[in-house]
């Protein structure tokens, strides 16, 4: 019998069902940051990740002591065998040594075929316990920020990148302006070194828009590594799927709950470490990170704000943003105290959507408590006629009927409420609309849309689409009940309307997420039978 199987390594392929995620920085001996923090990170959000180190950073909790850089060749090598077997969904960048392992890198990203992976650059330039981790020359930066998808600076970093004084909006979006100038697809910026804010307030920017993440500021001490957090929380959200305004604001959640866990309890919990005696009467407390996952409490959750550009519908013929100024940022102007009015009943129950009052109808005898009319075609005169008709026979009823779209016509005619989607929320007036005494609903696809919306505080949150829909195109993936439990529990407090592709087959799954209501248009209106399936489907939802 020989021994060759010892000698010999077998390589079988790697069964390795999570998504991976490639880490490329330095290696923290202290635990904090770097790629160890980064595959706590991704291990802690179902991902596997892959460490390719740069440097090793000789570092306690308060001080870098000391850097040795990997040679480009050994990282070359790193790269070399991982991409042979267990290639990446993403890579997340850190720490970079030297020019000359900023271009192999970059070459060998340029090198990537399709499907290319995510790629996100967090330019870790300082560490957070002191010191120089990266010298890299300025065409060298050039060639990363066209190389990555998306860029993370804190205000600092920032400020280094661009050569700018960064210290209040305007200079922070000049900022921002330049790193695009230099080739930058998409930008996020941490504010939380930004003095002149009151609360912590985050900025992504990209071609078509922006978005503003705002937390609290916390007051009780600082973590570490939570640059490497959030970038490697990025990658992770992106690489379970979900769009990049979710990931971003999933990631700014997940570490604002890391800090909570850490920070947020009384200090006799903590693990405290100082790095030795000597230092420690002077040195602040280590704190070690807590992590639970996915995010789960609504708390967490940033205040989202959007500021589209140039978006083609408002564009007139020379082009022109014809939007108006006060309406491009979806503002949360109404946030705090201004609310829509309550729903009536918020045991919703199946939401009937529909084109026509006939149709409005013809479902009474179901004793609906709540309906939509969705006319998406004729004058406006003819609309009119319809919402009227409709709005008088649900007079003095528990019936409560929301108008699709057409929010000028609801308020002149005093409908109950108007239901809009996240195109109308930059042209409608919702002043105008919660001045006039209407309930409003709004439509979602998402986490961002979703914090953003629920800042103004309106009558119902719609989600969706569910499941794939033929009746109507949608931009945005179908979402599925797993993710439609999780914004229900965001939501709390505000009730819920799930829609697309729902039928009675489907019913009992989206009705144990806890939804207020279920909405259906082909499910009623292609029954052969739309009274019968009306009553089915509340049956199945356990509405009946
Ligand atoms: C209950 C409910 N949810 C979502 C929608 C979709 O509204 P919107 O995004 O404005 O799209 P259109 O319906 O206008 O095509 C809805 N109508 N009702
Ligand atoms: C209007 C709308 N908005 C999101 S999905 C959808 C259509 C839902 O129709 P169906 O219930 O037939 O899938
Ligand atoms: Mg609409």
């Amino acid at each position: 019998m020989t021994n060759s199987h010892l000698t010999t390594p077998v390589l079988e392929p790697p069964s390795i069902r999570l998504p991976v995620i490639w880490c490329i920085g330095g290696v923290d001996s202290s635990g904090g940051a770097g790629i160890t923090r980064d595959a706590i990170t991704l291990a802690n959000l179902n991902v596997h990740a892959c460490v390719l180190t740069t440097q090793l950073t000789v570092q306690s909790n308060q001080h870098l002591l000391s850097t040795e850089s990997m040679s480009a060749s050994a990282l070359n090598q790193q790269w070399q065998v991982l991409y042979e077997d267990t290639p990446p969904r993403a890579i997340k960048i850190g720490a970079i040594a030297n020019d000359e392992q900023a271009l192999l890198l970059c070459a060998r990203m340029q090198s990537l075929v399709s499907p290319r992976p995510f790629v996100i650059w967090d330019p870790v330039l300082c560490s957070s316990s002191g010191g120089i981790l990266s010298d890299l020359s300025e065409s060298v930066i050039d060639e990363l920020l066209t190389t990555v998808d998306l860029v993370t600076p804190n205000i600092d970093e920032l400020a280094k990148l661009t050569h700018l004084s960064v210290n209040d909006d305007k200079s922070l979006q000049t900022a921002i302006n330049r790193l695009v100038g230099k080739g930058a697809k998409s930008v996020y910026v941490k504010g939380g070194h930004a003095q002149w804010q009151e609360a912590v307030c985050d900025t992504y920017f990209c071609s078509s828009h922006s978005l503003y993440f705002r937390q609290p500021k916390n007051s009780k001490g600082d973590l570490r590594g939570t640059g490497c957090m959030l970038a490697s929380a990025i990658a992770a959200f992106v690489v379970h799927d979900y769009c990049i305004e979710d990931a971003l604001t999933l990631a700014n959640a997940y570490v604002s709950e890391v800090r909570h866990n850490t920070l947020g309890v009384s200090d006799n919990n903590l693990p405290i470490t100082t790095t030795s005696s000597r230092h420690k009467a002077a040195s602040p407390p280590a704190y070690f990170a807590r992590a639970n996952g996915f995010p789960a409490q609504a708390a967490s959750f940033p205040q989202v704000s959007f500021h589209c550009r140039n978006t083609v519908s408002n564009r007139n013929a020379a082009g022109v943003d014809k939007t108006p100024h006060n309406k491009k940022r979806v503002e949360t102007a109404l946030a705090g105290n201004a609310f829509f009015p309550a729903l009536t009943n918020t045991k919703l129950g199946i939401y009937p959507v529909v084109d026509s009052v006939e149709w409005i109808a013809r479902l009474w005898p179901t004793g609906v408590k709540i309906i939509q009319l969705r006319v998406k075609e004729g004058s406006q005169d003819a609309i009119r006629q319809q919402i009227k008709e409709a709005m008088e026979l649900v007079e003095h009823t528990d019936c409560q009927l929301f108008i699709n779209d057409h929010w000028e016509l609801a308020i002149e005619l005093g409908a109950y409420g108007v239901h809009l989607g996240q195109e109308d929320l930059h042209t409608a007036d919702l002043n105008a609309i919660r001045s006039a005494g209407l309930r409003l609903g709004i439509s979602t696809h998402g986490f961002a849309e979703i914090q953003c919306v629920r800042a103004l505080n309106p009558s119902y949150i719609a989600l969706g689409h569910i499941f794939p829909t033929n009746t109507k195109d949608m931009p945005s993936k179908p979402q599925g009940v797993e993710r439609l439990a999780k914004y229900v529990k965001l939501c709390e407090g505000v009730p819920t309307v799930a829609i697309g592709g729902i039928n009675l087959s489907r019913m009992s799954d989206v009705a144990k997420t806890g939804v207020n209501g279920i909405a259906v248009v082909s499910a009623i209106t292609h029954a052969e039978h739309p009274l019968q399936a009306y009553k089915a489907l509340a049956q199945e939802a356990g509405f009946a």
